[in-house]
């Protein structure tokens, strides 16, 4: 059964990248499309959080804008959860592609069980901020936090009551992890078409 509230994340500036990531294509159609199709599966809601609304005049979800701009990922997923209509939100950066329901349905129920402030994997000492859950009781703890003039996700984490999915687990349902990718380069877009046509 579909639901929750699933977040993309799509309000970078994507220096990196060189161009605007969430207009990125493979073969002709938009990532976003990709994903979103994907998501449809297992939620009720998408939210998408870009700046640029009229990038998704072709898309029926609710697009919304950072309301505290300038903040990087913190913004989009203060906003993501203000506006998801369930407690728990999973959020994906717009250049995530490897989509793995089984995990999702995975973390959805750990968060769901230990009703925490996030439910994000751990790999080696790094946490990953997406491909995760988060909690809509940590709206205040995020802008708090952001008042002080700090916007490292990580850090806010780790004041926060967080069950953390150790990297094993996470490779039991993605075995090379690739569901954390995200293509942040031209190089990581070029490895990742040549991974489509292996
Ligand atoms: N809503 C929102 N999302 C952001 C913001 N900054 C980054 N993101 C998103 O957070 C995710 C991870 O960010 P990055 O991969 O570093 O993307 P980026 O900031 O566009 O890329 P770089 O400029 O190369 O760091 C992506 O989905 C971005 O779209 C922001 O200020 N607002
Ligand atoms: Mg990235």
């Amino acid at each position: 059964m579909k639901f929750g509230t699933a977040v993309i994340l799509a309000g970078g500036k994507s220096t990196r990248m060189g161009f605007d990531k969430q207009l990125l294509k493979i073969n002709q159609t938009r990532l976003l499309k990709l994903i979103t199709d994907k998501l449809e599966e297992e939620f009720e809601e998408i939210i998408i959080v870009s700046n640029y609304p009229e990038y998704y005049t072709d898309f029926t979800y609710q697009v919304v804008s950072d309301e505290l701009p300038n903040q990087g990922p913190l913004s989009g997923v203060h906003v993501g959860l203000k506006e998801a209509s369930s407690k728990y939100v999973y959020f994906l950066a717009c250049d995530m592609p490897y989509v793995n329901l089984d995990y999702i349905r995975f973390i959805k129920e750990e968060i769901e069980e230990n009703d925490v402030a996030a439910c994000v994997t751990q790999v080696n000492d790094k946490i990953e901020p997406f491909n995760a859950f988060y909690s809509q009781a940590i709206i205040s703890k995020i802008e708090a936090y952001l008042a002080t003039e700090k916007r490292a996700l990580y850090s806010l984490l780790k004041r926060l009551d967080c069950y953390y999915i150790q990297e094993e687990s996470a490779r039991m349902f993605s075995p090379n992890l690739n569901m954390f990718l995200n293509l942040n380069t031209k190089e990581d877009l070029l490895n990742y078409y040549k991974d489509l046509v292996s």
